[in-house]
């Protein structure tokens, strides 16, 4: 296992910390007028994926000390131990191997000492074959009609990656098929999506790797009654559910079937599940084709990461850029900007990525940080977000690191869409760098009605101080292998910055406090007396709600 570093000790931690004091001085812009091959220096290809981390306040110095950073930190050791199977998620004792599902080389994947790619072929084979049935029609549904509907009950890791996927791939949906996704235990969300469908052409994939979680199940059983008013008997669920789990006991237990249960294993975490079964209403919704393509995309950047020197290593240079600011420089939070539609949800589906896996304030040694790990994570996609919150990344107070996506082609060419939109994505990344100083402002007033005086009081507010950092992703096309190769550059990311800042970036301890309590609150709902068990607020919340539905 690899070491456990407090980063702040190491030498280049406080070389940085010394570093950091010159380069807050520096302006970007004259970087670029020092250094005409700036761009060409700081700027890598990657396939079909030019990444440009050129506006950014680093120079040379600044990489050779981080790259310094990830000797010291012991990345190097930490990645060969994760792609070895070993048990690097401690606090759960499980290894994290989400990259043997993407593997398509002889070559084994151990977890102690046994090889997992039988498996994961044997999964993929069966995911293929269901796939075909479904598309071909040879697959029925209980009244003999072809499947139409693809509806993926689940939630967090079991829903985020296949919305993000599909919706980021709809131009490839297969003809005559649709995808629809519940996750919210909010009954709004099942009411409206099935409201319009036909169970008798609807298939539910019940995404859960726990087969427990409450949000997940809820909706399950609501489907399934859904289903069962129409269909009126149990033994047709089997033609309309089928499982994505690890948990084949709860599988059994709902009632589908050991043969439709598509199952993973223990080392997936569920916000790197995409790649798995958990994929099946991506691969039902593109082709399984396409879904292998996807895999295929990201099984190049984890070769990339892998073997690629750190200083041309996209997801390493990615990390320690993100490190440098949320570390050296306070800022905390990094927006994610699609400039393209179809990708519209990617921001909330590395919300959870970044923020799951390393929103911790405990160190891998169980002692507190006391330093900032995993930033905010945010995003919409372009111009949307121009028009609402870029005001504040170009003139409010704090450093908002973002990262800018695009295809160089659209999928829908239509008029001057494409280089009205991509001109924004050039244009956001120049005005954030360069900003616009006083004496340019004055200038742009100077053919202004206004009296000098008015003119003078003016300028302060419309001045833009520059020198906000950005990433640029310039694909040449949103395809299922690019997609493939985009997400996975961000998974290792986090990976990177999660050996870094010595967290455990594959366990969610985090997010149980909040399911055990509304465990307990549940049942103090469905009676009449008064609540008085909790805090002062959470008695009130809970007492007007019941006074509310007497
Ligand atoms: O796939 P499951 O077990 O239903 O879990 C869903 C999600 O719940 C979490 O455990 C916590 O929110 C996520 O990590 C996971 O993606």
């Amino acid at each position: 296992m690899f070491p456990k570093i407090n980063p702040t000790k190491t030498t280049a931690w406080k070389a940085l910390v010394a570093h950091q004091k010159e380069m807050n001085k520096v302006q970007m812009k004259d970087l670029f007028k020092q250094n005409p091959k700036r761009f060409e220096k700081m700027s890598l290809y990657f396939g079909d994926i030019l990444f440009d981390y050129s506006k950014n306040i680093i120079s040379e110095k600044t990489l050779e000390k981080l790259l310094q950073l990830t000797e010291d930190c012991k990345v190097k050791e930490a990645r060969e131990a994760m792609f070895a199977g070993e048990k690097i998620n401690q606090t759960e004792d499980r290894a994290v191997m989400h990259t043997a599902l993407r593997s398509f080389s002889d070559q084994p994947m151990t977890i102690d000492g046994e090889d997992i790619m039988p498996e994961i072929r044997e999964t993929r084979e069966k995911m293929k074959a269901f796939c075909k049935k479904i598309h071909s029609g040879e697959w029925k549904g209980y009244s003999g009609k072809k499947i139409k509907n693809i509806v993926n009950i689940g939630i967090g890791g079991s829903d985020l990656g296949p919305v993000m996927v599909t919706e980021a791939l709809k131009p490839y949906w297969i003809a005559g098929i649709k995808a629809h996704f519940v996750s919210n235990v909010d009954g709004t969300q099942i009411v409206e999506t099935l409201k319009d469908l036909n169970p008798e052409e609807t298939l539910f994939t019940i995404a859960s790797k726990t087969f427990t979680t409450q949000e997940t199940m809820t909706n399950a059983h609501t489907a399934r009654d859904w289903f069962l008013k129409s269909a009126k008997d149990e033994k047709l669920v089997a033609k309309h559910f089928v499982a994505l789990s690890t948990n084949e006991k709860g599988v059994k237990a709902f009632g589908i079937a050991p043969e439709n249960m598509f199952v993973f294993w223990d080392w997936v975490g569920g916000r790197y599940s995409l790649w798995s079964s958990i994929g099946l209403s991506i691969a039902l919704t593109i082709g399984y084709d396409n879904f292998e393509k996807l895999l295929k995309g990201a099984e190049s950047t984890d070769h990339h990461f892998r073997t690629a020197d750190f200083k041309e290593n996209i997801p390493v240079i990615m990390a320690l850029i993100g490190i440098w600011y949320t570390n050296f420089f306070g800022s905390e939070t990094e927006a994610i900007l699609p400039y393209d539609q179809y990708m519209h949800r990617f921001p909330a589906y590395f919300q959870q990525g970044n923020m799951e896996s390393n929103g911790k304030h405990t160190d891998r040694n169980g002692n507190d940080v006391t330093y900032s790990t995993g930033p905010v994570v945010w995003g919409e996609p372009g111009t949307n977000g121009q028009h609402a919150f870029y005001q504040l990344i170009h003139q409010g107070t704090h450093i908002i690191p973002c990262d800018f996506i695009a295809p160089a082609i659209s999928h829908n060419p239509i008029g001057k869409h494409h280089p009205i939109l991509v001109s924004n994505f050039f244009a956001q990344t120049e005005a954030l760098m360069n900003g616009k100083n006083d004496e340019t402002v004055a200038a742009e007033l100077k053919d202004d009605n206004m009296d000098e005086a008015q003119k003078k009081k003016l300028i302060p507010f419309k001045v833009f101080k520059g020198n906000k950092p950005t990433n640029s992703f310039l694909l040449k096309e949103i395809t299922p292998f690019s997609l493939g190769a985009l997400i996975t550059l961000y998974e290792h990311k986090i990976f990177v910055q999660g050996v870094i800042w010595n967290i455990f970036s594959f366990d969610q301890w985090g997010v149980e406090l909040g399911k055990q309590l509304a465990k307990k609150v549940l049942p103090e709902l469905n009676n009449d007396k008064n609540i008085e068990s909790h805090d002062g607020s959470t008695n009130g919340l809970i007492n007007a709600y019941k006074h509310w539905r007497k």
